[in-house]
């Protein structure tokens, strides 16, 4: 489609309504390059978490053509794209009973999958394009814990300035500020070409905020590109701003 790295075109949502359909936007186009990092904006329901939704591949209510690095969304499995372009939302989902089993659950589940996937022989094309993915990624296929090692997890958090968050901590004990970094941190770690992230810093202090658009910004730095949904003050952190209003994006 292009040579972005991940473009979007005539990507329509409508949801079932009474009076028929009620369209939410519809044929918008947008595209992101290696390291920008974009913020959303725009009213309260004018449809940006549907938009996200949809680059995600989470959305059954809409639909349009997607490519990500010149390759079309229809190449990937809906669970191969999502790794790549990854939806993080608000309100942040920890399951594990500590930092360090949450972090890990993607290597762990990955790992679950990859011995179902190798126990069967519905070997398609696409299904080796994701497991030689997904090695790369994530190395081992032994557990969870040899794949991403505490010392690991305590480096990479160290590095994200969360020293304060120690691994042996139940989630329901986080802070919400702790509770926001564990969640982007784990995501982080999983690579993603791609992240969508939705008001991960509604709800928190200025300072954990700026903790979270820092995190961000060394993630871009190292080549991610960036969309995040925003309702506070611009922080100086995007590269560039894009409003939703009424189905149109400016
Ligand atoms: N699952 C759903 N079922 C019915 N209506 C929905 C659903 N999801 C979203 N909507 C409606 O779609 C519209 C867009 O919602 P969306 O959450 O995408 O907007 P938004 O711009 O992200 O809003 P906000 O800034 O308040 O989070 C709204 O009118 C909302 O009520």
């Amino acid at each position: 489609m292009s040579t972005h790295l991940f473009s979007a075109r005539d990507m329509t949502c409508a949801l079932p309504a009474p009076e028929g359909e009620k369209t939410i936007f519809r044929g918008l186009s947008f595209d992101i390059d290696a390291g920008e990092i974009v913020d959303l904006v725009g009213p309260s329901g004018s449809g940006k978490s549907s938009l996200l939704t949809a680059f995600a591949r989470l959305n059954p209510h809409a639909h349009g053509t997607m490519s990500l690095e010149g390759r079309a969304s229809a190449e990937f499995s809906p669970q191969q794209w999502r790794r790549m372009v990854a939806y993080l939302p608000q309100q942040p989902v920890l399951i594990g009973e500590n930092v360090a089993d949450v972090i890990r659950l993607p290597w762990t589940l990955a790992i679950r999958n990859e011995r179902h996937a190798d126990n069967t022989d519905a070997a398609s094309q696409s299904k080796s394009y994701g497991r030689r993915h997904h090695r790369s990624i994530w190395g081992s296929t032994h557990s969870g814990t040899d794949a991403l090692p505490d010392s690991t997890i305590r480096s990479t958090l160290d590095a994200m300035g969360c020293e304060d968050i120690d691994l042996a901590r139940a989630p329901h004990d986080l802070s919400g500020g702790q509770a926001a970094r564990v969640s982007l941190a784990r995501t982080l770690l999983t690579d993603p070409k791609l992240l969508l992230a939705d008001e991960v810093d509604a709800g928190l202090d200025d300072d954990n905020a700026a903790k979270v658009a820092t995190i961000l910004s060394h993630a871009a730095q190292r080549g991610m590109a960036v969309i995040r949904i925003r309702h506070r003050p611009p922080d100086g952190v995007a590269t560039r701003t894009v409003t939703l209003d009424k189905g149109v994006l400016r």
